[in-house]
């Protein structure tokens, strides 16, 4: 193998006239944890199914395990998609003898959580719990890849810490692990980052190599409601995130500018972006 279980060489995909990934070039080696980035239709999922071979893609090859995905790496990867792709009219246990028999592995122990809910049919199980047992049944047979999309949404604050501490466990058991996650607590955990918008793979590396240079501007002020509205009507790229307001990318001085006009006080400090403020500059910018 090339040291690499997942690869892309210029990958793109097509979809008629609309190119929903545009010449993506990445990697995933043995042992590390890869989350991937971007905004809703940024070309995560397609970009992941032509990874497993489950899409073909429009130019450019793609490599799993060192070679052309093909069926034989069923037994070696394990795959999260974001429905989940558990049998939903079979039972917790049904679904884990079902994958077990494919792949000729053991049927795996359950974890605590899923053991009163074994013989309850998956449709009927919680959105947490539904998750629990894609993991369980993606993990059973040890794969050697492991592709997660979105594993955590929807799943309450202590599941998805314990379901990081599995993530990060296949990792260090040697499995390479590529996750896309919107949480971005979740994104600090990974080895390295990858961020795609409109396609393309517009950064990677480190989450200061995502940030780059991108800055904000926190503002301070007691009349948090109507500062939201003021700078919104200006069309200023205003969070606000519970209290806090936030601006990406803009000169505080257009701020200060339409706040002043509008007679509130604040106070208006320049501030270091975060990766959403950078995934939100992007989207803005095309
Ligand atoms: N089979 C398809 N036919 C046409 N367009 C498609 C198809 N699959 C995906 N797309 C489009 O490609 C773009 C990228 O979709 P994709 O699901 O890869 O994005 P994503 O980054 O995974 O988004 P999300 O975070 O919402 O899952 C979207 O605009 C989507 O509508």
């Amino acid at each position: 193998m090339s040291g690499e279980v997942l690869r892309a060489d210029s990958v793109t995909r097509r979809f008629g006239d609309f190119t929903a990934v545009d010449s993506v070039s990445m990697t995933v080696r043995p042992g590390e944890v890869v989350g991937l980035l971007g905004a809703n239709g940024a070309g995560k999922t397609t970009l992941i199914r032509m990874l497993l071979g489950l899409l073909a893609t429009s130019e450019g090859a793609v490599e799993l395990l060192g070679g052309p995905p093909d069926r034989t790496h069923r037994a070696r990867m394990g795959y999260v998609p974001q429905n989940l792709g558990l049998y939903r009219d079979l039972t917790v246990v049904e679904n884990l003898s079902f994958s077990a028999a494919a792949y000729d592995a053991a049927i795996p122990e359950l974890p605590a959580a899923l053991a009163d809910v074994r013989n309850t049919l998956v449709g009927d199980l919680a959105l947490g719990a539904q998750r629990q047992t894609a993991f369980v049944v993606a993990l059973a047979h040890h794969p050697e890849v492991l592709v997660l999309d979105e594993p955590t949404s929807g799943v309450d604050a202590l599941s998805r810490a314990e379901l990081w501490d599995t993530i990060r466990a296949q990792a260090d058991g040697g499995a390479g692990v590529l996750v896309t996650t919107h949480y971005m607590e979740e994104a600090q955990q990974c080895d390295r980052l990858l961020l795609m918008a409109g396609g393309r793979l517009v950064g990677s590396g480190s989450e200061d190599d995502i940030i780059g240079d991108t800055r904000a501007v926190a503002v301070h002020t007691s009349d948090w409601a109507r500062t939201f509205a003021i700078l919104n009507a200006a069309d200023i790229p205003v969070i606000l995130d519970g209290r806090a307001i936030r601006v990406p990318d803009t000169d505080p001085a257009t701020i200060d500018e339409a706040l002043s006009a509008a007679g509130v006080e604040a106070e208006i400090r320049p501030v270091r972006a975060t990766i959403e403020e950078r995934m939100l500059v992007l989207a803005r910018e095309r």
